[in-house]
């Protein structure tokens, strides 16, 4: 077995582009990842995950932990080879929750394989490809920041570490949507404020090279921040970079290089998004921010894009700026002292209210796209941008008291619970596609399920189908139609005694063809 580590081991300063030494801070040799054997590699030849420039990845075991083996082939000449023990020497440097954990490696005859873990979810540019993958802009961008945060590692390293190949298939997802960033063939080492240039080739995929690169000028690592923002205008479109306007390499160098073309934004995307890819793809570097400077951008882009509420995003900046999810009872203290809630009676019911919608159950937190949806739902209708304990809060506890009201099911939620029930049957639920609107789904006439968008209208209420009231329950009072609330909404429980007005009587006056006991 060879030392994989290269001839000299990692400890030996000559891997260092600038051939200055640098203190190891290992106490000894054994220390860092490991060289396994090819027998502890376990792997099916049919369990492919894909392929890439470098070889296969297999899903497979090593010392019994599922992981991700990719495996060089066929003719391992000097420059495979060399840039295997690239790959190898830069991952078993780097340690962070958004680099993707360097396990171990191999050399058999014929056969270079690298052991790493395995990310279940593949790679970010076949998720935002696949149109059947939900992904909202938020997550998003909370993927972008995870990719952030691991360049920030690299780049804050000593000598910084340059990646040199980011791009959306070079980022892994794991079952939690966290990204990793993988793929270090390419990377290299450059020393704080010095160049480095290429001397052969232009190393990185055309797409997503800066134009220095391209031009084989001098660049240092804000050559990674230009591919970054390619990366984000992936994030944000869904879409390839160019989309496939060029054929030749010529062509496509002179329009980045010397036009400085660059991928169309679309005109309604966040501004401060819009913002931070162009200053990420400058064709001057020194223009191009850090990624210390990235990732704070994406914490206040990361509210933008959850919460549209003007008064709620305030909320959010001023006390979760850099967080998703925050302890319930803690964020119920907070808007409390925000919004100065009145106690008039109500102020225990409208809070449990609030956690019964917002707070997913057996869990204690409160994320911020759960707070957005809220907000869309009991704000956006009224006109008011703001989180108000006195209307918002109202709203909801007045919302949740009649039954048949059922939150946040599905449609085929809705459609069993309607199952039996005669002609006239309803309840009303949130759209779970459509920010701010609501669904009715009631049996039609001829015993079939029926679903009806309510659509919020900003200053004016409610609409259904040209209906427009200034509240839910007028909708439903005004539609045809809807005469027996479905029974089994979660949210009675919340109220100790039963709601007077929570039922049938609210509901529409029945005309004379209906006949209750339609079955
Ligand atoms: N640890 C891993 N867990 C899950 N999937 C992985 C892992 N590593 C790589 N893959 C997937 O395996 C495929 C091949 O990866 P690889 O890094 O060899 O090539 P690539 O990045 O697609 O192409 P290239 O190296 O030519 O740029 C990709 O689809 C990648 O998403």
């Amino acid at each position: 077995m060879q030392n994989l580590m290269g001839a000299k081991r990692a400890r030996d300063n000559t891997y260092y582009s600038s051939g200055q030494e640098y203190p190891s801070f290992h106490a000894t040799e054994s220390f860092g990842p490991s060289e396994v054997t090819p027998e502890e590699i376990e792997f099916d030849a049919k369990d492919v995950i894909g392929s890439g420039s470098f070889g296969t990845v297999y899903r497979g075991r090593c010392r019994q932990k599922p992981v991700a083996i990719k495996v060089l082939r066929g003719i391992i000449d000097e420059k495979k080879l060399s840039e295997f023990r690239t790959e190898v020497h830069n991952m078993s440097k780097i340690f962070h929750p958004n680099i993707c954990l360097f396990m171990g490696a191999a050399l058999a005859p014929g056969e270079c394989i690298i052991v790493t873990e395995l990310l279940p979810k593949g790679n970010v540019e076949m998720l935002l490809h696949n149109k059947e993958q939900v992904m909202s802009l938020s997550l998003r961008m909370r993927m972008a920041r995870d990719a952030a945060f691991g360049m920030n590692w690299l780049h804050c390293s000593n000598p910084i570490f340059i990646h040199r190949d980011l791009k959306s298939s070079n980022l892994l997802v794991d079952n939690h949507m966290n990204v990793k960033v993988c793929d270090f063939g390419l990377s290299q080492f450059i020393l704080r404020d010095q160049m480095t240039k290429d001397e052969k080739r232009a190393k990185g995929t055309p797409l997503w090279m800066a134009p220095e690169v391209m031009n084989f000028q001098a660049f240092n690592e804000k050559c990674d921040v230009y591919s970054f923002g390619i990366v984000l205008w992936e994030l944000l479109t869904r879409k390839e970079p160019f989309e496939g306007k060029f054929k030749q390499i010529a062509k496509f160098k002179e329009a980045v290089c010397l036009r400085g073309e660059r991928p169309i934004l679309p005109t309604d995307s966040p501004q401060a998004l819009t913002d931070l890819i162009n200053l990420c793809w400058h064709q001057e570097p020194t223009y191009r921010p850090t990624f210390e400077f990235i990732i704070n951008s994406l914490h206040g882009i990361i509210v933008d894009c959850s919460i549209r509420d003007a008064q709620g995003r305030i909320f959010w900046k001023t006390h979760y700026l850099k967080e998703e999810e925050v302890p319930w009872n803690d964020f119920v203290e907070a808007l409390c002292k925000y919004v100065g809630m009145r106690d008039d009676g109500n102020r225990e019911t409208n809070q449990k209210c609030l956690k019964a919608i917002l707070v997913e159950p057996k869990k204690e937190t409160v994320s911020i796209e759960a707070f957005g949806k809220v907000l869309d739902w009991f704000a956006m209708a009224h006109g008011v941008t703001s989180v108000e304990a006195d209307t918002v809060l109202d709203r909801i506890r007045e919302l949740l008291t009649r039954s048949w009201f059922h939150g946040d099911i599905t449609t085929a939620e809705a459609e069993q619970k309607l199952v039996g029930l005669p002609h006239g049957a309803f309840l009303v639920r949130f759209s779970s596609t459509n920010a701010g609107n609501y669904t009715i789904s009631s049996v039609a006439k001829n015993g079939t399920p029926r679903h009806q968008r309510v659509s919020s209208v900003p200053g004016q209420g409610y609409n259904l189908n040209g209906l427009v009231r200034p509240s839910l329950p007028q909708i439903v009072n005004d539609c045809d139609g809807l005469y027996i609330p479905c029974p089994g909404s979660k949210y009675q429980s919340l109220f100790a005694s039963p709601i007077q007005g929570s039922g049938y009587e609210q509901c529409s006056t029945m005309n004379d063809e209906t006949n209750l006991m339609d079955q």
